[in-house]
């Protein structure tokens, strides 16, 4: 009598280091006579019509997003799943077993193979999956339980044994009461390197229960592929065409992650990344924009299983200690481990922490508000103003600004990559073609969005989870939250990056931009390249940009200066144009959207600002916790003053700008904000001046009246805003700078004053628009 195991695989496309196969090649005492690993395709999470080939409608809804109504599962990883996929099975075949492609939810799969094999008379003994984060995935969990209790067979969850530190690993309080700060959590469980259990080897070739013969085939109207490139198609068929009108391919543009999905390439891609170099230099390439080298590029191995944290890590640990030939040429070698090493490590820690976050706030990451949000997400709150821009009348206040209409042509702007701000368009493009950017873009686009745009970022993360051939449930979902102030980001809504400063930094002569922007490719100056609309008529018509949207009607601009020159958009053609049109009014460096004219443009100090701090990063960390009292205030380190009124209104508080080493802030007479203000603007009765000084420095001067400004007219105030000499952020430098409205990007302000490197120019008070 046969005795036979299904083990379903989801997001476990390896054959080695996997504990399933390990359990089961290493000892017979498991008493199953067959194994039947199966990977079902599951008809929520990945268009299946593809498969129907006789013309019959499918029996599934199609597999769309909740918010944006857009595929699950977009080409670029449809196609690397279905290579990775097929990798297993082909490497499974090699160990004498091999691999049953279904296509149905993980329950109905079984369901139609056990009642099969029970009609050829064998016993299926049990069923075992390994346990994945995730709503959906918990669900089919527990629905393969259910059928198997039924049925009367055994059924296992095991241990998903792909992240740094194994889920047995983690101390009881991190798993009950997981901190909401990383650094908090990788200090729990510092030291790293030590920290991974070793991997597990692959099964022998004929050690695993045999493969059975006579498989019960897959339930009409599917039908399953025996060819890679029919797989493929089937998979990525019905959703190619993702985008009403695609960009051509850029011309010398080339994708970063050409990669082929599947354990044998990950493998390669692991030992080439030391071999060359690459995992030594990290720390110093991973925040570069283009080609394959920059980062390791093993996101999406990691995301469906085909490579296991630990595997990098013990590959890591063999070159550090000098036990594998195949890296010993390389500089490093045998020397233990060093700064590129390290912050891989770091960087996979933080992948398992996106994964516990998941775990501990579970439903709660798909929600607009947050994991700390409430219930209601935002939307038509009679008592505060909604917090986020929607293009769906129903949810939109009456007065919503800009109209949902125009939220709507936004966000299809967005997505296009045509927004007119150069970097955000750039890596737009560049997932659209390739279903990569790097996370230095990812975390630029997703704050344009959220936090420049003030639109419902589950549209970004939903456009993201189509897209990226690296998504991966937690860590996508997890990092928009966290970029989008909602999540376990301890600066919340205070972290805004600026894409053109951002672009200055990391796309210094503007090549990236230029590659997957081909329209700007021909302009000169980078401060045009980041952000086309501030092309004078006459570059614009010489550049061959005439009219072109991205010019005529940006969707944002922000103000930024390039040394020493004012700070915003100048052509003629544009100010022209502010007049005419209300939607083209000035920008103010972040209050709003568009389309209504913005308070006076005056103190736009510069917004060349770096409030950048890398999602990631330890940088990041370090400038948490610098809010206190009742306002969002910042303190800068040391004993210099921060003087700044506190905010009324949502923000109430007593105004106490302190930092949260020694800065010290004391509170000016309160502003009630509700419209988004300049509030380091001077206003009537006072200037601000700050000058450049240093290269981590801004000093200020003077003093800026702003306080109290009427409820929704900024420009009137009699508060007083001082920055201290040497206003400091982040813990450089001296003084603080506290009391401005977090309401949308005010806070951008802030950075913007305090920023490291960007002088301030002194425009003369103005008043509201
Ligand atoms: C808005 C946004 C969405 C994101 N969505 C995803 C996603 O769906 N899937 C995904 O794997 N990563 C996501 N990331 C994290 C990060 O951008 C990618 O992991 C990284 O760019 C992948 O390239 P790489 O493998 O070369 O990374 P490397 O820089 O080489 O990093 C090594 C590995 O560390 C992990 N890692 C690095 N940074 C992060 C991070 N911030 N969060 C979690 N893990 C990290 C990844 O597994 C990565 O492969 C997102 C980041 C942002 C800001």
């Amino acid at each position: 009598m046969t005795n036979i195991l299904l083990l379903i695989l989801r997001r476990d496309l390896r054959v080695s280091d996997n504990p399933a196969l390990h359990r089961l090649s290493s000892s017979s005492s498991h008493g199953f006579t067959n194994l039947l690993p199966v990977y079902p395709f599951s008809p929520n999470q990945i268009e299946v019509s593809g498969f129907i080939k006789d013309g019959t409608k499918s029996p599934y809804p199609e597999a769309r997003s909740q918010t944006g109504n857009y595929w699950r599962c977009g080409p670029h990883r449809a196609k690397f799943l279905a290579e990775s996929v097929w990798n297993v099975k082909e490497t499974l075949e090699t160990l004498e077993s091999g691999l049953v492609i279904r296509v149905g939810k993980p329950h109905e799969v079984i369901e139609t193979l056990v009642d099969g094999l029970k009609a050829q008379n064998h016993k299926v003994g049990a069923v075992w999956m390994v346990s994945h984060e995730g709503t959906e995935e918990k669900r089919d969990e527990k629905d393969v339980a259910i059928f198997c209790k039924a049925q009367g067979v055994e059924f296992e969850l095991l241990t998903d044994e792909k992240y740094f530190i194994d889920d047995r690993d983690i101390s009881p309080e991190n798993q009950k009461d997981l901190p909401d700060i990383y650094t908090t959590y990788r200090k729990s469980v510092e030291p790293l390197r030590e920290k991974p259990r070793a991997v597990l080897p692959i099964p022998a070739k004929g050690t695993l229960p045999a493969f059975l013969e006579n498989i019960p085939p897959q339930k009409a109207p599917f039908e399953i592929p025996d060819r890679l490139e029919e797989l493929v198609g089937a998979l990525v068929s019905p959703v190619r065409h993702f985008l009403p009108s695609m960009p051509a391919f850029p011309e010398g543009a080339d994708s970063a992650h050409p990669f082929k999905g599947g354990e044998t390439s990950a493998q390669e891609r692991l030992v080439h990344l030391i071999q060359s170099e690459g995992m030594k230099n990290y720390k110093t390439t991973r925040n570069g924009l283009i080609g394959t080298e920059f980062s390791t590029k093993l996101s999406a191995y990691l995301a469906q299983g085909c490579v296991t944290a630990r595997q990098i890590h013990h590959a890591l640990l063999e070159y550090e200690n000098g036990t594998d030939d195949r890296f010993k040429d390389v500089d490093g070698y045998g020397e233990g481990q060093n700064d590129g090493t390290a912050a891989i490590r770091f960087e996979l820690l933080w992948r398992d922490y996106m994964r516990l976050c998941h775990q501990k706030f579970k439903h709660r990451l798909f929600r607009l508000a947050g994991f700390k949000g409430e219930e209601d997400g935002g939307y038509k709150d009679d008592e505060k103003k909604p917090k986020w821009k929607t293009p769906v009348k129903k949810d939109a206040p009456e007065d919503q600004d800009p109209t949902p209409e125009r939220v709507r042509e936004i966000i299809d702007r967005f997505n296009a990559g045509t927004t007119g701000m150069g970097l955000i368009d750039a890596s737009q493009r560049e997932l659209l073609h390739t279903g990569y950017t790097s996370n230095r873009a990812r975390q630029n686009v997703a704050s344009f969005l959220a936090k420049h745009l003030g639109i419902d970022w589950r549209y970004g993360a939903e456009w993201y989870e189509m897209l990226l051939v690296d998504y991966d449930v937690s860590s996508n979902w997890a990092n928009w939250q966290y970029v989008a102030g909602v999540g376990n980001d301890p600066r919340g809504e205070a972290r805004i990056f600026n894409p053109i400063k951002q672009a200055f930094d990391y796309d210094k002569e503007g090549k990236y931009v230029r590659s997957w922007v081909p329209e700007v490719s021909k302009v000169e100056k980078l401060e045009n390249v980041f952000q086309a609309c501030t092309l004078s008529e006459d570059d614009a018509k010489a550049a061959g940009l005439e009219g072109n949207i991205m010019i005529t009607d940006p969707v944002k601009r922000i103000e930024f200066s390039v040394e020493g020159k004012p700070a915003r958009p100048n052509s003629r053609a544009f100010y022209r144009r502010r007049h005419r049109d209300p939607k083209s009014s000035q920008e103010d460096g972040g209050a709003s959207v568009d389309g209504k004219p913005k308070p006076a443009p005056a103190a736009i100090v510069s917004s060349t600002a770096s409030s950048i701090i890398n999602t990631g990063s330890e940088s990041s960390e370090k400038q948490t916790g610098h809010r206190r009292g009742g306002s969002e205030g910042y303190g800068g380190r040391g004993r210099g003053r921060g003087v700044g009124g506190g905010t009324r209104g949502y923000q109430r508080g007593s105004g106490s700008a302190r930092g949260s080493t020694r800065g010290r802030g004391m509170g000016g007479p309160g502003i009630t904000v509700h419209t988004p203000v300049h509030v380091h603007a001077p206003q009537e009765g006072g200037t601000v001046a700050f000058s450049h000084r240093g290269t981590h420095s801004v000093r200020g001067r003077g003093r800026g009246d702003y306080g109290s400004l009427p409820h929704q007219t900024p420009g009137h105030g009699h508060g007083r805003l001082s920055q201290g000499s040497r206003g400091g952020y982040g813990g450089r430098g001296r003084g603080g700078y506290g009391g401005y409205t977090p309401a949308d990007q005010g806070a951008a302000y802030v950075h913007n004053v305090v920023a490291q490197r960007e002088q301030a120019v002194i425009p003369p008070p103005q008043t509201g628009a």
